[in-house]
Parts: structure tokens; sequence; C-alpha cells
């Protein structure tokens, strides 16, 4: 294994720099300057190139389009027959739970673990030192990296394919929980975990499920109970045998064993929420091929299918400030009254979901993560996780995710309630196309009334909007220092809501 040096090449985009050094053995690879050996962080870091044109993927220059094209495929949700440049999947998050999948390539001779880089082609040589490349330390601001698209329900993966359907004959497991009903006040400090991780020592509820009847529940996963698809597995609706309906979440078989503790980490957290904003888990399941969580069903849709205007109604202002209040009460809740601080990092549109009188439950927590705990300590690093559009500029760039994190991912939220475009729009005009940026040179210009969603059609006072704006951009700073935090956001949109509300009354 000399691994003799045939080729290198860096690239910068902004201020950051991508490098690889080919050797005979395979590629060495460098995210501004350091050493990468996983294939995810890679590919993320190369996302943002690919977004921002600083790389096609047509081009065959240095090789990159062909790493971009062939080794991030699933990174990227890159789909050449759609779109020779569009980069799909609008979540990072969910190719990196697929790729964490791919069997660890060790090499013999080197005690340098690779995660499957690049698969086999693009394996590391062994005895090979890090290897600088030039480096620049700042990284691209979030919002113009990603132009994701939702196309991540049409990847493939041909392995799963090969697998055997879930066999029925599972033991039963049991699920427990306590049939409570009654919502939690916001701030009020959680009771003890209701759920146990070891469900079958947990006979404390009446609530008890099987395999075998959530599998009734679902009519064996019918079909035409299915409510939809995320990165985690597929979501059915359910019916209990006391006739409860439920939200029953079923874990993707490829995502099994590396998943295993996104999963339980997920169970956990859930577990311990309580929250009238927060959509809660009654039961949870690990056996077998199995691993489904049952949460409460929440019956409206999302709120991004809101304001596409999918369910034959469009929002008012009214319901778009609630739904705001009740997400900035969600996310306080978690940051400072959950029973360890913890930061959602996926807030987003399709994370909101609906009740039938319009008030918001925050979903999908399998990213969640417990926040800093010991004193002092302001951040927890990881790596970045989150849906491109909604991602702060500071965790991209340090890896260090801090409940401002979700503040940030708020503010891109509020503009998205009140003007109804997706964070990225890839099909408007290039000046259009990040709508943060849109919106904030609309404000700047003082046309608050061109930002709001054209289907609005009430005659909200501008002062009321301006508010609302400042508050998001605020939000939306790239620095975290200049964020509020989650509680104050909450207050202001409390005191946006009076105004509002006095402002109708002078009408
Ligand atoms: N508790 C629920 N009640 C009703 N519908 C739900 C519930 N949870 C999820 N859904 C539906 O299932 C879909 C998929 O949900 P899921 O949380 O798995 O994925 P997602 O949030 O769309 O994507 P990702 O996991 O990548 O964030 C949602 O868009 C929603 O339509």
């Amino acid at each position: 294994g000399g691994g003799g040096l045939v080729w290198g090449s860096s690239r910068s985009c902004g201020v950051d720099s991508v490098g690889y050094l080919k050797t005979e053995d395979g590629y060495l690879m460098f995210v501004n300057g350091e050493r990468i050996d996983d294939r995810v962080s890679l590919c993320e870091a190369l996302a943002a190139f690919f977004v921002n044109k600083c790389l096609e993927f047509d081009s065959p220059v240095e090789d990159w389009g062909e790493i971009g094209r062939r080794y991030c495929y699933e990174v990227f949700k890159y789909d050449a027959k759609l779109d020779r440049n569009a980069i799909f999947g609008d979540t990072i998050h969910m190719a990196r739970r697929k790729l964490l999948l791919l069997p660890p390539v060790v090499s013999p001779n080197s005690d340098t673990r690779v995660d499957g880089i690049i698969g086999h082609e693009l394996s590391f040589p062994p005895k090979k030192k890090a290897l600088a490349v030039p480096a620049v330390v700042l990284l691209c601001c979030v919002i113009i990296c990603p132009c994701f698209r939702a196309r991540k329900k049409e990847s493939i993966d041909p392995e799963s394919l090969a697998r055997k359907p879930i066999s029925h004959s599972i033991s039963p497991l049991d699920v427990t929980s306590l049939p409570e009903k009654n919502l939690a006040t916001p701030h009020k400090a959680p009771s003890s975990p209701r759920f146990s991780l070891s469900p079958p020592q947990n006979k404390i509820g009446s609530l008890q499920l099987s395999i075998s009847q959530i599998i009734k529940a679902t009519q064996n996963f019918s079909p035409s109970l299915k409510l939809g698809e995320g990165g985690f597995g597929t979501v059915y609706k359910g019916v209990l045998h006391d006739g409860e309906v439920v939200a029953i979440k079923r874990a993707k078989m490829e995502h099994f064993g590396t998943l295993r503790d996104e999963f339980s980490s997920e169970v956990e957290l859930l577990a311990k929420i309580e929250h009238r904003s927060l959509v809660r888990l009654l039961g949870y399941t690990e056996k077998g091929n199995e691993r489904i969580i049952v949460t409460e069903y929440v019956s409206n849709g999302t709120l991004r299918e809101h304001l596409d205007g999918l369910h034959g109604h469009i929002l008012d202002f009214n319901q778009r400030l609630e739904i705001a209040i009740d997400v900035a009460h969600a996310l306080t809740y978690l940051h400072l009254y959950a029973e360890k601080p913890i930061i959602h990092r996926d807030v987003k549109a399709s994370n909101i979901l609906l009740t039938e009188s319009f008030r918001a439950k925050v979903s999908d927590f399998g990213f969640a993560r417990i926040g800093p705990t010991e004193a002092g300590q302001t951040h927890i690093s990881t790596g970045v996780k989150g849906t491109a559009g909604y991602l702060d500029p500071e965790y991209l760039r340090t890896y260090q995710v801090t409940p401002k994190s979700d503040v940030f991912s708020f503010g891109i939220l509020l503009i998205e309630i009140l003007s109804a475009r997706r964070p990225v729009e890839m099909k408007r005009c290039i000046q259009e196309r990040i709508t943060i940026r849109w919106a904030f040179k609309k404000f700047n210009e003082g046309n608050v009334r061109e930002l709001l969603d054209p289907k609005l059609q009430e005659d909200v006072n501008p002062e009321v909007v301006t508010k609302m704006l400042s508050l998001a951009f605020h939000c939306a700073a790239p620095t975290r220092a200049n964020r509020p935090l989650m509680k104050e956001v909450g207050e202001q949109l409390w005191e946006i809501r009076k105004d509002f509300g006095k402002s109708l009354r002078s009408e």
C-alpha cells in the first residue's frame, strides 16, 4: 500500500473549500483543510458547492462532478433524469440516516476507520497521514446553500427491495402508556416519563399494544391508511381497539441497526415531553424487524400543506399568528422547561401539524438532542442535521448546536408563514430564490404588503406585519448572539397579537 500520489485538487466556494488527493489506493478527502473520513460529511459539504453552482454535476472537471453524481447521490437525491443540475431531497439528515448504514470500510493496514466514504472505488489508502489542503475557515451562509426540493420520497434502496417483507409472526410486545388526556400547561415541569424504553417491563398504563395489535390497527399497514412518509419511515393512521385514533410511525427496515440509537433517542425524548403544542408519544415498540412509534394523531395535515392551499382553506392572518405563537411556546418548552434542555433541530413547516381548530403541534423529534446541561456549557457538538433552508449558518460552520439554532429556523418559518413561500424556491428568478433575502429586500423597501401570501385576502395592518417581519429577521440573524431567546420570541408574538387585536377593533 504505497498509495503514491497521483492527482490532487481543491475547490473553493465562497469561503469554503473541499479538496482531495487521489492516490494509487484511493482518495483522501478534505473539507476546509480537515481530513474527512465519512462519506456523509463530505457529501454534505459538497452539497453547498453544487447548490451554489461552484460545481456542476455535468462537469467532468477534476472528477468533482463525478464524485457528486456517483457517490453523493443519496445525500443529494440527485435525479439525473429529472434535472441535470438539481439537488433533490430537502433534508440532509435523511440522507445521513441512509448513508450511516453503509458498512464501515476498515483498512486492514491502518487504524483509520472509514465509514464507507465513497464506496469501494474511493476507499482510503492505508497508512495515510492527513494532508493539508488550503483551508478556509468560514462557511457559506446557510441561506444560500439550500435549493433542495422535496423529492426524498422517491429514493430507491435496492437493498431494501431485496429484503423480505416483515414477518407478522413476531411475538407480541407491549407498548404501554397512560390514557391521560389533560393538556399540560406550557411551563409546567414535566411528569416522569410514562413510557418505558423496555416496554415489557412497563405495565403501568392502560394502553398495551403488541405488534399484532398494531398490525390490526393499521389493517396490516394498509396503503389506504398511509398518512405520509418521512426520513424515518412511513406514517399510518391507526385505530386502536378502544377506538382511539393514532399515528403509527414505522421505521424503514434499512434504517435498522445503526439507527437504533436515533430511534431510541426519539422515543426517550418524546416520552418525557408533555405540552399541548407538541405531538404526544403514546407508545413505542422495538422488536425483531419492527421499530414502531405510536403518537397522537393530528388530523388536519401539515402547516406546509395549508400554506400550499391543499386543504381548501386559506389560513387567515389570525390563524397564522396563533400557529406562530404555538410553535414558539412549544420550542420554549423544549428549551427551558423539559426535563433537560432539548433542541429540536428540525423546525420546519412540514413538521408542524394542525388540529381541526388550526392550532399547531410540533412533531418529529427524531433529531432532537439534549442540549447543554453543564453549567457554563453553551452548546453541544454534533454532526449537522436538520433541513436545508432552515439550518442555522453558525451550526453549519461550527457543528455546535444551541437552542438558538431553533430560533434561526423559527425565523425562517415565520417568513414562510407570512409569505407562504418555502425557504428556498428554485423555480423563481434568482433574486427571489432565497425567500429570506427577497423578504429582507422588500422589507427594506417598505413593501411589506407584497411580502404577504397573495392568497391572504385580508388587509392586515402593516405595522403588525412589520413587527412580525422584524422579529423574523431578528431570529434569523446570522450570528447567534444577535438572536433572541425563544422565550422572548413568544413574548414578542404575544405583544404583536395584542396589537393585531387592537388594529381590528379600531377598524
Ligand atoms: N402525528 C401525526 N398525525 C397525523 N399525520 C402525521 C403525524 N405524523 C406524521 N404525519 C404525516 O406523515 C408525514 C410524514 O411524517 P414524518 O414526521 O415521518 O416525516 P416528515 O416530517 O415529512 O419528514 P422528515 O422525517 O424527513 O422530517 C407528515 O408529513 C404528515 O403528513
